[in-house]
């Protein structure tokens, strides 16, 4: 959006300010009156009048954001404080407008009235976005100032660093308490403590529909001690330790010896039990152990996805690791699941620190290639993607291998195409099983293409309408990944760093 238009989209004239003036008291009478009667009345009181005298309210306040004028900001504000967050014209709040056009003092206060500074509007923007792209860097500093003071000690951090699918922590891991095995066994039969069901590495979920095709989202079940505590003494049974709750609930269970409520603890099992016979111990309906994970385990909200990326990476390795890596010699769980210890006592593994004994992550660079006229960019296909699907190229970093490095040579190996400059955007722990995925992008320099057969089928430069196209979903011969990949919130941060705001 251009500067011209955006003032006039936001613009109001004089005259119409005048006519407006006599609904805003009225907006202003209703609500204090909604406040008196209560809610429920509100619906019938509201009349069309009202409500688009509510629209006035805020096209005066968006204005007032856009031209930098604080006194009318602050009163509108000081009557109607529900303005703060509501967007106008694509989802543009009065922060981002003020972001635009440079106006600190209205940023300022806006900020100190609580307003929502992460919101996006309808091209995924924040006001941090805004303010950096027309280059008002002391507003993107105040926008970007976190509470701990980190922008000061780190200044060219991104404190809005895009958080991935899988990548939220719900749960306060606490592996100092992983060595405690006595609050470790006190938790297990604590009744808030919740249990999460594995089988063959996928946990129980149920589904809110019956349809499993339809796209609904799934939640995982939740057990207590006295549903499984017949499985733990079970030999084929994994235990691990995945945190507590991070979230302050006061419980009256939950109590230390000096009066001090502890969250609940999660643990995740994983057994041999026949998956039907563990099914039965749940009384929720709909309930399965999703067989496709790569697809079923995309349907969990961000915060059981974070949850489950921990807890089947970790048992992922219990189930391929069963034996000492260095001796071959059975091995015993330990320190919450978070280690496996040799049983053989003259093993090289229990001498010093092994690598062995602790959980595996393989570390992936996945990269979104852009061409050296910044317009295009470089996506390719596996045989086993989905007719029309396109993605970005990734590949394992291999030992003793930097990042940049492990960039260039995938792109190089699977595409032929040449890669500079590597900046890092984001990473994302994807666990089928264990790899953490490291999103890049990368400037190309060369342009031939000429694919590695084995691992792509077809790579293409695509111009970025054709991508914007796609998002949209008026592109049918190219389909991007879905909004949970990594691959996906690259390829959308590409579009945002050029959009013409
Ligand atoms: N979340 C996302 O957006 C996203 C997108 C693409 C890929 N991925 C993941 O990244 C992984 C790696 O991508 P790729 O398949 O293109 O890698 P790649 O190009 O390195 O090729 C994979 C091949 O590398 C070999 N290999 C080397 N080290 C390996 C290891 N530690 N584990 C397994 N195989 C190893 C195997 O022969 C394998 O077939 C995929 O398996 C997939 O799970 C995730
Ligand atoms: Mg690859
Ligand atoms: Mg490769
Ligand atoms: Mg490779
Ligand atoms: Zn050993």
């Amino acid at each position: 959006m251009r500067a011209e238009s955006l003032q006039a989209a936001f613009n109001n004239s004089s005259d119409s300010r005048q006519q407006k003036k006599c609904k805003v008291q009225n907006v202003l009478h209703s609500e204090t009156e909604e406040k008196q009667h209560g809610a429920e009345d509100k619906a019938a009181r509201m009349t069309s009048l009202q409500l688009s005298a509510k629209e006035d309210m805020l096209e005066r306040f968006l204005d007032a954001s856009a031209r930098g004028d604080l006194t009318q900001v602050s009163t509108l504000l000081s009557h109607v404080p529900s303005l703060i967050n509501q967007t106008g014209y694509s989802g543009w709040t009065g922060l981002m407008l003020a972001a635009r056009n440079g106006h600190y003092n209205v940023v300022e206060a806006l900020l100190s009235h609580g307003c929502d500074k992460f919101s996006v509007n309808s091209s995924s923007q924040t006001a941090y976005d805004i303010a950096k792209f027309w280059g008002h860097r002391h507003i993107s500093n105040l926008l970007g100032r976190t509470t701990d003071g980190s922008q000061r000690v780190l200044p060219g951090s991104d404190p809005h660093q895009q958080e991935n699918y899988f990548s939220r922590e719900t749960l306060d891991r606490l592996s100092a308490k992983r060595t405690d095995t006595v609050w470790l066994e006190e938790k297990q039969s604590d009744p808030d403590t919740v249990y999460l069901l594995f089988s063959n590495l996928s946990p129980m979920v149920c589904s809110s529909q019956e349809d499993d095709n339809a796209g609904g989202e799934t939640k995982l079940c939740r057990f207590r001690y006295e549903a499984v505590k017949d499985l733990l003494p079970k030999p084929a049974t994994m235990l691990i330790f995945l945190g507590v709750e991070k979230r302050k609930t006061p419980s009256s269970s939950s109590q230390t010896v000096d009066g001090i409520q502890e969250p609940p603890a999660w643990f995740a099992i994983n057994t041999d039990e026949v998956a039907s016979e563990l099914l039965k111990r749940c009384r929720e309906m709909n309930c399965s152990f999703p067989k496709t994970p790569n697809r079923d385990l995309l349907k969990l909200n961000e915060e059981e996805a974070g949850v489950v990326a921990q807890a089947r990476s970790v048992l992922a390795w219990h189930s391929r690791y069963s034996f000492c890596p260095t001796c071959g010699s059975s091995t015993k769980l330990e320190e919450g699941g978070y280690k496996r210890s040799c049983l053989n006592l003259d093993c090289r593994s229990l001498k010093g620190v092994h690598n062995t004994c602790y959980p595996r992550v393989d570390p992936v660079v996945i990269m979104l290639v852009i061409h050296p006229d910044g317009n295009q960019c470089l996506l390719g296909r596996k045989k086993i993607f989905p007719v029309g699907m396109f993605s970005c190229l990734a590949g394992f970093i291999e030992p003793g291998e930097a990042m940049e490095e492990a960039v260039r040579r995938e792109v190089e190996e699977e595409s032929g195409v040449k890669v500079g400059p590597v900046q890092y955007v984001s990473c994302q722990p994807w666990p089928m099983p264990s790899n953490l995925m490291i999103g890049c992008l990368a400037v190309a320099i060369s342009t031939d293409i000429k694919v590695d057969e084995n691992e792509i089928e077809e790579a293409r430069w695509f111009p970025r309408q054709q991508v914007i196209d796609s998002f949209r979903g008026a592109h049918p011969a190219l389909t991007v990944p879905p909004r949970q990949t990594i691959a996906h919130q690259l390829i959308r941060h590409w579009i945002g760093m050029n959009s013409n705001l």
